[in-house]
């Protein structure tokens, strides 16, 4: 079992830079579906062009390395605390390389351990089969679409959807609203995995057991195989489009697990992933610990390189420059669904950062300033300065109880981040003269490359790498507003828009 460190190494670095052909797959499709020219195709260009930048260069395909989670199958026998201890070693370096980002927070005290490691994390699940080889499944799941997972308990009522009972029908109305209440935050268009019955626990076990099925798979239940065809057809009616721009793609795969329940019970949990879906597996030599073969890329991946011939092909006619720091006048002449390019200087900042700057002075002057919801992945050269591996937005709701005050009391004028913010920042836009725009998520390698320098960070040993607050000069920076300082919210139609078109969906289907 020499090798096994390296081999789940391996795994982590192809996992986090590589998406699988399944998924490239489905990928690939929605861009013949989605209408040439809308805001939803220019985004999934731009999420084409990022899967085939962080598989050429080997960096991570988001930010957002997320939870690292293991299903492993052992021979009976099989030593499962060398194991643990191997692949605890593995995550730690694959941190160290810049392939993980630090993820791992302390609940209580905010302090980031720095390798991936604590309570809790990474998650490790085994069992023991009959076979003699180990396969050791990964599933790199962010939290943007974590925060998206949903757990509906049977009987309910829906607004528009009506009543949902507990059988197939009750089912399907659960499922497109989990799609819907989504919308554009975990990074739409989306996988989701479903699990019917068991306990609340269990449940969303095994809707994440159904992220591990291949994407274009069926079910070998016909009534499940039927209703995940249903949901790929109809949840794709819903409007929400890529990034929740509104579009013709919202839902890339749906996979349904089923299991008992008890009589009092009925669950039906659905885990949403992001397009980002980074999950694969190998097969280990259980003697050696050296991989014989990897698993989900058993058939040619999708060529990309179309997306960048057709990226550098997109002019910039039409899109509006902005210089930062920026003049009032400048935001106010946007409106939603302009396409702009930002240069100059902008600051990371999310949770931590707003938290601490209600009660708190900035440490620059932020007047006019740009602000970007992004944990980015660092890295310390040997010359002490930073290098960004990978830079894409993170869910901007989060702020939603700070950012129209952060807005006015230092004077920001563009705030960048992905899925949209609520009325309270929308009316605050209006007020300070202010504008959001909604980057494309997920798309870290794309956004790493417009950053020229790393200035400063201040916060670093507080909040840690995520978290911290990054002073970044960028060129060419393309994100669209989508919510501006006139009262207009990109995000507020499609809501409205797809919540309409649910109701389309309450009668009866499967009796
Ligand atoms: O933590 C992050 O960088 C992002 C997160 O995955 C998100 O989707 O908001
Ligand atoms: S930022 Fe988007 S793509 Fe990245 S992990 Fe979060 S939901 Fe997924």
């Amino acid at each position: 079992m020499k090798a096994f460190k390296e081999s789940i190494l391996k795994l982590i670095i192809e996992t986090s830079t590589n998406l699988p052909p399944d998924v490239r797959r489905a990928i690939a499709k929605a861009r013949v579906d989605e209408e040439v020219g809308t805001r939803s195709s220019l985004a999934l260009s731009t999420i084409a062009e990022n899967i085939y930048m962080a598989e050429t260069e080997q960096q991570p395909i988001c930010q957002d390395t997320g939870m690292p989670t293991f299903e492993i199958h052992t021979p009976v026998g099989a030593n499962q605390i060398v194991m643990k201890q191997a692949i605890h070693e593995a995550i730690a370096e694959a941190t160290k390389l810049g392939k993980l980002r630090p993820n791992s927070v302390d609940s209580l005290n905010g302090k980031n351990s720095g390798n991936n490691l604590g309570p809790g994390t990474p998650v490790i699940h085994f069992e023991q089969w009959e076979k003699d080889e180990i396969e050791v499944k990964l599933i790199l799941k962010g939290g943007g679409c974590e925060n998206k997972n949903i757990q509906y308990s049977l009987p309910t009522e829906f607004e528009g959807l009506g009543k949902a009972g507990r059988d197939l029908d009750g089912i399907r109305k659960c499922i497109l609203h989990a799609v819907f209440q989504a919308q554009g935050q975990g990074c739409s268009a989306g996988f989701i995995g479903v699990g019917i019955g068991g306990d609340r626990t269990t449940g969303y076990q095994l809707a994440k057991e159904q992220l591990f099925r291949k994407a274009d798979d069926v079910n070998p239940i016909p009534e499940l195989a039927d209703l995940e065809a249903y949901i790929m057809e109809h949840a794709n009616e819903l409007g929400i489009g890529t990034m929740g721009f509104g579009g013709k793609v919202s839902l890339l795969g749906c996979k349904i697990g089923v299991m008992n329940r008890l009589p009092a019970s009925f669950f039906v949990s659905v885990a949403y992933n992001c397009w980002a879906f980074r999950r694969l597996g190998a097969i280990i030599d259980a003697d050696t610990g050296e991989i014989k073969n990897w698993l989900y890329k058993e058939d040619a991946a999708v060529e990309q390189q179309s997306a960048i011939e057709e990226a550098v092909k997109q002019s910039d006619e039409g899109r509006v420059v902005l210089q930062a720091p920026i003049t009032e006048e400048q935001i106010r002449s946007l409106r939603v669904g302009d396409v702009v390019v930002i240069n100059g200087t902008m600051h990371t900042g999310r949770d931590a950062l707003h938290k601490y700057l209600m009660d708190h002075d900035a440490p620059v002057d932020l007047q006019g300033g740009v602000i970007y919801h992004c944990g980015p992945v660092m890295l310390k050269k040997e010359d002490g300065n930073w290098e960004v591996k990978a830079a894409g937005p993170t869910t901007s709701s989060r702020e939603e109880p700070y950012q129209a005050d952060i807005i006015k009391k230092f004077g920001i004028r563009a705030v960048i981040g992905k899925g949209g913010m609520g009325p309270k920042t929308l009316k605050g836009l209006a007020e300070s003269g202010a504008v959001y725009l909604n980057a494309i998520g997920g798309a870290a390698q794309y956004y790493a490359k417009c950053v020229k320098n790393v200035d400063d960070v201040d916060f670093l040993e507080e909040f840690g790498v995520p978290e911290a607050m990054w002073h970044l000069q960028v060129e060419g920076f393309v994100a669209i507003v989508t919510m501006d300082s006139h009262g207009n919210s990109l995000h507020a139609d499609v809501l409205d828009d797809s919540g309409k078109k649910l109701s389309d969906f309450a009668g009866t289907v499967f009796k």
